[in-house]
């Protein structure tokens, strides 16, 4: 757990970056800052690893005051990546791994061991590991910078924007990666992003900062889209929050119906309904229109999955049937937009 009791930073010059914070981070959990820049995020961050000492206040780490621990040893305890994975550029990937455990006084051979585990923890090929940074793409060096961080099995990690730097779609991976990650290591994770949907996605807690370092709200992601405490939160958690909380509503009570299919290949001529084109698998392939043209579907979801899914499948879909699959991504059926819309509002009470 870490702890932050009244805490103050204010720089030389005048600037208050932090100003009288409480907050608990509840170990094991994602917690999320996030806020507009110069909010104080990456200072607030910062205090935590001692990498700036505040002006005034306490810093707990599993109940220890951080400020009379020396900077060194705490940082043992505290895993710590940074935006563009800040990788050693001379030193291959496998030894950029093995870094830490190398300075804990670990053998050559049983570090190299350890980063060649990590490595694959995080989902690259061993063969990366003979690479130097310059060789791998910014997801990859992502990957490594958490692989790096996770080196000495710290019980805390501090992720300073570490996906900022890579497209939305690589960044959506890494944070699949993380949530996956932490499903098995159970870590005490402070996240600092400016992006509020990457909060949103990945936190299990988010706290919003506004500038002058003042905490403007602190609360799940559910919470916060549906409830935000004044209007810089709801300013800042954006226009389609109604949309956006939708990931967090229960799916239960969308019931899949049949839906007329047809295998991929096999001639299929005009018809009174849309039929849904599946392959060997009864893996959905896209749609034939009642005139028989073959027509690219909508998106797919997947039985269980966050109602927001089940929604844009139906709005996406060009027969209006939302296709719902299992897990192995085979057809389980459809649902339209309106059956959803009425699951959704009978939850609203
Ligand atoms: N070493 C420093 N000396 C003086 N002022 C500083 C120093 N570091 C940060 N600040 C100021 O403190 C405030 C908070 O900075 P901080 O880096 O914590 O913000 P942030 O929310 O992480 O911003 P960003 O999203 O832009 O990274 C800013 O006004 C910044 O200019």
């Amino acid at each position: 757990m870490i702890e932050f009791r009244g805490v103050t930073k204010r720089f030389d010059g005048g600037t208050t970056a932090v100003d009288d914070l409480d907050l608990v981070v509840e170990a094991g959990t994602i917690t999320v800052f996030v806020g507009p820049s110069g909010c104080g995020k990456t200072t607030s961050l910062r205090m935590v690893n001692r990498m700036i000492d505040p002006t005034s206040g306490t810093i707990l780490v599993d109940g220890r005051d951080v400020s009379g621990v020396d900077p060194p040893t705490l940082r043992r305890g505290i895993g710590y990546v940074i935006q563009q994975a800040g990788l050693f550029p001379h030193r291959t990937v496998l030894d950029n791994v093995a870094t830490v455990p190398l300075l804990t006084g670990w053998t050559r051979r049983r570090a190299r061991a350890r980063a060649a585990e990590l490595l694959e923890l995080v989902g690259l090929p061993a063969e990366l590991g003979r690479r130097y940074p310059a060789q791998l793409s910014g997801g990859q060096q992502q990957r490594v910078g958490v692989a790096r961080a996770l080196a000495a099995d710290p019980p805390v990690l501090l992720m300073d924007e570490p996906f900022s730097a890579v497209d939305p779609v690589v960044r959506e991976g890494l944070q699949d990666e993380l949530l996956r990650l932490q499903a098995e290591l159970d870590k005490t994770i402070v996240f600092v992003t400016h992006d509020i949907d990457e909060a949103v996605r990945i936190g299990e807690k988010v706290a919003v900062l506004r500038t002058g370092g003042v905490l403007a709200q602190y609360a799940p992601p559910a919470e916060l889209l549906a409830r935000p405490a004044d209007d810089f939160v709801a300013g800042f958690v954006g226009k389609d929050r109604g949309y956006r909380s939708l990931s967090f509503v229960d799916p239960s009570g969308v019931e899949v119906a049949d839906v007329p299919t047809v295998s991929e290949g096999a001639p299929a001529g005009p018809g009174a309904d849309w039929r849904l084109v599946v392959d060997a698998d009864r893996k959905p392939q896209g749609w034939v229109a009642p005139d028989g043209a073959t027509v690219p579907g909508g998106s797919l979801y997947e039985v269980g999955a966050p109602i927001r899914g089940a929604l844009d499948s139906a709005l996406s879909s060009p027969s209006r049937l939302g296709v719902a699959v299992d897990a192995d991504g085979r057809l389980a059926g459809v649902v339209t937009a309106r059956q959803v819309l009425d699951v959704i509002e009978g939850r609203r009470g």
